[in-house]
């Protein structure tokens, strides 16, 4: 019997760290050639050999926000009340409950599967390369393809990130059609910080994803205002997100025990563009927020 496309990928050989960290020119040829073939695999690998019961979807989601969002959807007048779950942690720099800590561990149990799916997954290589994340976008690379979760990804980005996004920081609109997302995983000696800087989006959505009971210390985010040279540290706790525009420098502290895993979501516009320095923010009618663009998703990626 001729293997299955999930075995084929299977016995595929990853490049090593070391190619990959020099982006040596065979990295981005395994890949490439690869990328029908992982696709199939993630395909083949959820009707076959995922078993999770529990549906990824909104339900994951913090009740208040989930209820609040949809009725903004449902009347775009309502938007406050997505407003009032929304906390001015640092200038311009807002946390929300994302996930409901609860339901934190259906979603982590799926991502441990997903690791055990031994097809390979691109991990960020950014700033750093992280050892334990993985890619979500389409457009990239290695990219987690299983359907059910580019579906739910999409939720995430469509149904919640762009109108938050929005209600935020108006001059981000239009600069918000496109989508991008990684998973990181800090751990103490490895993957443990991220030095200074600004994220190649319009606005990012960061999303721990730590279970109630998997404390870590280190590994605040400090957010750096330019302007008075101040600095906040800011600590996720379990299901909280911070959304901020990507042009905000920001910066991991070391992890110093315990485990850190998040999910970074960004918006920004056809072919990677970003609101020109000091964009005026304009007085946008709540209708025009809570609308999904039309465009093409484009190809243009960051890293
Ligand atoms: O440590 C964090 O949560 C921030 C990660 C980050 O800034 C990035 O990946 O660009
Ligand atoms: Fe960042």
């Amino acid at each position: 019997m001729s293997a299955t496309q999930l075995q084929r990928a299977r016995a595929l050989t990853l490049p090593s760290r070391e190619a990959m960290l020099y982006r040596e020119p065979s990295v981005q040829q395994f890949w490439n050639n690869n990328k029908a073939l992982f696709s199939d695999a993630w395909k083949e690998w959820q009707q076959t050999e995922q078993k999770n019961e529990f549906s990824l979807d909104s339900s994951l989601l913090d009740k208040r926000l989930r209820d609040a969002v949809t009725q903004a959807w449902q009347d775009p007048s309502k938007e406050v009340a997505v407003k009032d779950l929304l906390q001015e942690v640092a200038p311009d720099v807002f946390q929300l409950q994302f996930f409901d800590p609860e339901r934190l561990a259906d979603l982590r149990n799926y991502l441990e599967s997903v690791w055990d799916a031994q097809i390979p997954l691109r991990p960020p290589y950014g700033i750093v390369l992280n050892r334990r994340g993985a890619m979500l976008d389409s457009r990239s690379e290695g990219y987690l393809a299983a359907p059910s979760f580019q579906d739910f990804y999409h939720e995430m980005l469509n149904t919640y990130m762009r109108p938050i996004a929005r209600l935020l920081f108006p001059e981000i609109m239009g600069y918000d059609t496109q989508t991008f997302g990684f998973s990181i995983h800090y751990q103490p000696n490895t993957d443990s910080s991220i030095r200074p800087h600004t994220d190649a989006s319009a606005v990012t959505l960061n999303i721990n994803l730590n279970l109630p009971e998997e404390t870590f210390t280190g590994s605040a985010v400090d957010f750096f205002d330019v302007a008075t040279g101040q600095k906040i540290a800011l600590t996720f706790k379990p299901g909280t997100a911070m959304i901020h525009r990507g042009n905000v420098v920001h910066a991991a502290q070391p992890i110093t025990s315990g485990e850190r895993t998040n999910f970074v979501l960004w918006l920004y516009g056809d072919r990677g563009q970003i609101p020109p320095q000091g964009a005026k923010r304009p007085i946008i009618d709540a209708s025009e927020r809570w609308t999904t663009p039309t465009a093409a998703l484009d190809s243009f990626a960051p890293f």
